[in-house]
């Protein structure tokens, strides 16, 4: 019988079953692996890969319990006297904790209400009419920006008689201080952009951006809400002015969530919100004549709190409060690694591109990989159980929650992809 060598493969060369043997070394070493299992996994039976935790994250078993527990017991049972029992103070108790636990921001400068859009309004609102007072008309943003940035800013500008001053952002690269510098000067009023953009990942440098707007007397606004439980965030320590973002991505809040806004103390008093309601006067109660912004954080607020729609919020900023951001970000920062590693050897040979930096410390928590007929791939892998998104023009994200994703899972959202395109290029 005559046999045939087979050579040896190079020695630096993938070897089949390599990642899956990694994927399953970095589970097994993953510290946060536990965690996993205070999600409810088990509710969505058909999905063997989410990857969208970035748009909407998944549901701790804790908040599923805490809700029930407050329809019943406080809701039901307390009902109106609620409101005095402590409900009222929820906007700035939770916002503090977020801002312990992952903004970096000191008490008193973050509250959890309204929506991104709403809160990203009224602070913007506040930063331009400052500076309008003081001859300060331009805004210095990006084109690339998340669309309800883009379209507020258009509007408050007609509104408000401003220029925007448009950064024009190659939607494959990020936002520099470079690209910024050039468009600051003595009209700025303040400078916004998205601390990790929705699209490509990229993580700007929030501290050399604000540092650049202070130096022309202008103010820094960051959109958080691709970063925020997913980056280590040091608001206070960047000296950033202004901040807003979502809690129903990386926080796990759940759909509708809301928002939270953080305005830094030096500007407490001196900065003002134009949606003058009821919740952010100084004594809602007295119901009398004159608007009188509460001191504070508070002021932010308008309307009544969504206590409900807290209470998820809260059950994972508990979570969020044991682990720490460090833990969160290096479990980020392990997974879109290995995400990266398997993209490069499954999905490159078919002609997938990579949008996202491959710089840990220059990404956020997703990764974005590109080829022409991604949206029609993505409504497929959506009919196999397979959950990343697409976003135009030719962009699948590939969300990974750090408590939540597992390597395994990761790996398999990718292998699921490769198999995809190998049916659709054997046609
Ligand atoms: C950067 C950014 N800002 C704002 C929003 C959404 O704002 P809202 O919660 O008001 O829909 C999103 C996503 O939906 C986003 O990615
Ligand atoms: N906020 C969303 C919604 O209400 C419906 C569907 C998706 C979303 C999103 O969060 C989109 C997300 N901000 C993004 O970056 O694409």
């Amino acid at each position: 019988m005559t046999t045939t060598a087979t050579p040896d493969p190079a020695p630096d060369a993938p070897r089949p079953g390599d990642l899956a043997r990694r994927a399953a070394e970095l589970d097994a070493a993953d510290p946060l692996a536990a965690r996993r299992t205070d999600f409810l996994l088990e509710a969505a039976p058909g999905v063997s890969a989410y990857l969208d935790g970035n748009s909407l994250g998944r549901p701790l078993r804790a908040s599923a319990a805490a809700l029930s527990a407050f329809v019943e017991q406080q809701w039901g049972g307390r009902l109106i006297q609620g409101w005095s029992d402590g409900w009222m103070a929820w906007p700035e108790v939770v916002g503090d904790q977020l801002g312990r636990v992952c903004l970096g921001a000191a008490p008193g400068q973050t509250v959890v209400a309204d929506s991104t859009t709403v809160l990203f309004y009224k602070l913007v609102r506040a930063a331009l009419d400052a500076g309008l007072a003081q001859g300060r008309d331009e805004i210095v943003c990006d084109t690339d920006n998340f669309p309800t940035d883009r379209f507020v800013l258009e509007g408050i500008a007609a509104e408000r008689g401003a220029r925007l001053r448009w950064v024009e952002t190659d939607p494959a690269a990020g936002i520099t201080v470079e690209q910024v510098r050039p468009l600051l000067g003595p009209r700025t009023a303040l400078v916004t952009f998205s601390h990790v953009a929705y699209r490509s990942g990229h993580l700007a440098d929030a501290a050399a951006i604000t540092a650049a707007a202070h130096e022309a007397g202008a103010l820094a606004l960051f959109d958080l809400s691709h970063s925020v439980g997913s980056v280590e965030l040091d608001l206070d320590g960047w000296g950033v002015d202004l901040a807003v973002g979502c809690t129903y991505k990386y926080l796990n809040g759940g759909p509708g969530a809301p928002a939270f806004g953080y305005l830094a103390s030096r500007h407490h008093g001196r900065l003002h919100q134009p949606v003058q309601g009821w919740m952010g006067h100084a004594q809602p109660f007295a119901m009398g004549q004159g608007y009188e912004p509460a001191a504070g954080a508070r002021g932010l607020v308008s309307g009544t709190p969504p206590i409900l729609a807290m209470v998820p919020l809260r059950a994972f900023l508990d979570v969020l409060e044991e682990v720490g951001m460090p833990a969160v970000r290096a479990k980020s920062q392990a997974l879109t690694a290995f995400c990266l590693d398997a993209v490069d050897e499954l999905l490159a040979p078919a002609g997938v591109e990579v949008a996202t930096p491959r710089d840990p410390d220059a990404r956020g928590g997703h990764v974005t990989v590109r080829r022409h007929d991604f949206q029609a791939v993505n409504d497929a892998l959506w009919a196999r159980g397979v959950l990343p998104d697409f976003r135009h023009p030719d962009g699948i994200r590939i969300g990974l929650a750090p408590l939540s994703t597992s390597f395994a899972e990761t790996l398999a959202g990718v292998q699921a992809l490769q198999q995809l395109l190998a049916e659709r290029d054997a046609r």
